[in-house]
């Protein structure tokens, strides 16, 4: 909420951040489903005598929030995408209460995934995978939505076919020209899909989750290129914008798209020993692994028609 108050500009929300959720569900045939999320709340509304005067007589308790969550959780018989979640409980927010005005819900899910048995899908077991997807949702009181989904933590790597040369040289360069380096990243991803009302929104069950998957195999499919010949990466930067215009080609109810790629460097090893005989010499095959420093590479792709 934004108010003008004694010739100052007065910004406020407030929420409950990291409320954790774990939810099973059990279909006919006995098979279980299982999501666990980090579900963070933050709510527009009109309370601002609480901010001015002791009155929190407009207040939602935050704790409220919390119990909304579980109660949310219960409700939902059947499995939910977490981005339909997050809508329902954006909608609950601003329906419910006369003074919010609009809801922000931002869910991070803990990647569990099914367990394989001699190669049979188990029943009820699950095992931690490593990449996470979240979304972001705003809704007004309006009906007028925002819907952002993303990816944290894809760890990507490929052992050939990336280089990077022609870059300026100058008397603090000392980097070597390459044409063949390991690339090594992990991918923070953003997409906003371009429904804008509640009304427009797909009211297919998974519609979300499975656009998650579909964008991460795009993706993970653009960097790698094919099985066998891979594709040349000049640099992360090109490769980085391919796969967001890939996305963005491949999926039209997507409007923009941003991408982080950390450059992830392996550092070739050449060793001397004390005589100054190399005991190493770096033929494209021993590497020093490194977490930092890293490149940053970031950029976002929109339609122009985008709203974001
Ligand atoms: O793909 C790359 N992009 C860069 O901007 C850069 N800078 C650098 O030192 N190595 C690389 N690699």
């Amino acid at each position: 909420m934004t108010r003008e108050i004694e010739n100052f500009k007065f910004e406020h929300r407030h929420g409950k951040d990291r409320v954790r959720v774990g939810r099973v569900w059990r279909n006919k045939d006995g098979r279980y489903f299982f999501v666990e999320w980090n579900v963070s709340i933050s709510l527009l509304s009109d309370c601002l005598p609480a901010y001015l005067l002791d009155d929190n007589s407009d207040i939602v308790a935050t704790d409220t929030m919390k119990n909304t969550v579980y109660v949310k959780a219960k409700e939902c018989s059947e499995q939910i995408s977490m981005e339909d979640f997050a809508i329902l409980l954006a909608k609950h927010f601003t329906s419910f209460y006369r003074q919010v005005t609009g809801a922000i819900i931002k869910i991070v899910e803990k990647p569990w995934e099914r367990v394989y048995i001699d190669g049979q899908e188990h029943e009820h077991g699950f095992k931690l995978g490593s990449e996470k997807h979240t979304t972001e949702v705003f809704v007004k009181k309006s009906g007028a939505l925002q819907v952002t989904s993303g990816i944290e933590g894809l760890a990507l790597l490929k052992t050939t076919m990336s280089g990077f040369e022609g870059f300026i040289r100058d008397k603090y360069t000392v980097l070597p020209e390459t044409r063949e380096r390991i690339l090594a990243t992990e991918v923070t991803a953003s997409w906003r899909y371009s429904y804008e009302s509640l009304s427009s929104i797909p009211q297919k069950p998974y519609y979300f989750t499975d656009r998650y998957l579909d964008v991460k195999k795009v993706l993970v499919e653009t960097f790698y290129g094919p099985p066998k010949q891979g594709v040349y990466s000049p640099s992360v930067q090109n490769t980085l914008h391919h796969m967001a215009k890939s996305v963005l080609n491949r999926f039209l109810d997507i409007s923009s798209v941003q991408l982080k790629m950390p450059n992830i460097h392996f550092l070739p090893v050449n060793l001397k020993n004390k005589d100054d005989e190399t005991i190493v010499k770096f033929n494209d095959d021993v590497y020093l692994p490194t977490d930092e420093p890293h490149g940053s590479i970031e950029a976002s792709l929109s339609r122009f028609w985008s709203k974001m």
